[in-house]
């Protein structure tokens, strides 16, 4: 049996001890959970019920958006590096993580309008708009709009530099095309990249790791669509036709949205295969 001021004892024949034990490492110590669960502050008084939802629901999502930076960031360099393989295993990582994004708005429309209505005059002029990882993932990918920077309101220095820097520094696509130009091809003009993915796509056994990358490129660009044409009808859902709480026309801002496409020129290729 162990010393210290945790709890002794026997489990299923196993001796274990629960409790600090000296600052030893424990579960939450680890997880930072006296932290991490003290961040749910509502803005609603008296609170709404759904709001700890809300709250939750978005903090999630930035974990996750973390998470995904993480990863992608991670697999833009591996692809430069030459790596072919781990740039697509964690590429298909951030699939799968992309698909939990996506079902997780099963669980916001538990929440009706009625109950959202409770907080949501709370919440101007906060809106998912101003989150800066979301862009952040934007930009990384290629999607690069240097006017979201601009027409961010109230960004901190800190938030403001993180968006310049992907502004900056290289694509997930540009990585593609240093890939491309490694295995000989020309990438100087549009047309020479057409040429090359035509040539990839047109001899798969010996382009395996160059097709597979550029596949799991173009299913990261059509989970991003599915997630942008899940969340606008759940909009409608909660919101209708009303404008957005960040100031835009809402739904039809959100509309006007999903035809972005990071990898053009991976979808174009479908048409001439
Ligand atoms: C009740 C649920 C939700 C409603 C009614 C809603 C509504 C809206 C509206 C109206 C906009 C347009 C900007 C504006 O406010 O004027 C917007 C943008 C956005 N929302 Fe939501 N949203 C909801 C949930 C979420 C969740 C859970 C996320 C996850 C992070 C999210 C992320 C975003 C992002 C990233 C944008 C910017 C999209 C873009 O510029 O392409 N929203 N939302
Ligand atoms: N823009 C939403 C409010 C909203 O959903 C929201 C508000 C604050 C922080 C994040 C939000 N989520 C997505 O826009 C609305 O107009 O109802």
């Amino acid at each position: 049996m162990g010393s210290g001021d945790g709890v002794a004892g026997q489990w299923g024949g196993v001796d274990v001890n629960f409790g600090e034990e000296g600052g030893r490492l424990t579960y939450g110590s680890y997880l930072r959970l006296a932290d991490l669960l003290d961040q749910q502050r509502l803005e609603s008084d008296p609170p709404a019920h759904d709001e700890l939802l809300f709250i939750t629901i978005h903090q999630v999502y930035e974990l996750w958006f973390k998470q995904i930076l993480h990863e992608l960031t991670a697999s833009r360099d591996a692809m430069l590096n030459g790596e072919l393989w781990l740039a697509e295993h964690l590429l298909r990582r951030v699939h799968t993580i992309e698909r939990v994004l996506t079902q997780q708005v099963d669980i916001l429309e538990t929440m009706t309008p009625q109950d959202f209505g409770e907080f949501r005059h709370r919440l101007s002029p906060a809106s998912g708009f101003q989150s800066v990882q979301f862009r952040e993932i934007e930009f990384l990918s290629a999607a690069k709009d240097p006017s979201f920077v601009r027409r961010f309101r109230g960004l901190t220095e800190v938030e403001q530099e993180r968006l310049r820097r992907r502004l900056e520094e290289p694509t997930l696509w540009d990585a593609y095309l240093e890939v491309l130009r490694k295995a000989g091809f020309d990438t100087d003009s549009e047309d020479s990249i057409r040429d090359a993915l035509r040539k990839v796509a047109g001899d798969r056994s010996h382009y395996a790791a160059i097709w597979e990358l550029g596949e799991a490129l173009l299913q990261h660009d059509e989970l991003a669509a599915a997630w942008r044409a899940r969340h606008v009808v759940m909009v409608e859902r909660m919101i209708g036709t009303k404008p957005g709480t960040g100031g835009s026309s809402g739904a039809s801002y959100l509309r006007s949205r999903l035809d972005l496409r990071y990898y053009p020129l991976l979808w174009n290729l479908r048409s001439a295969l």
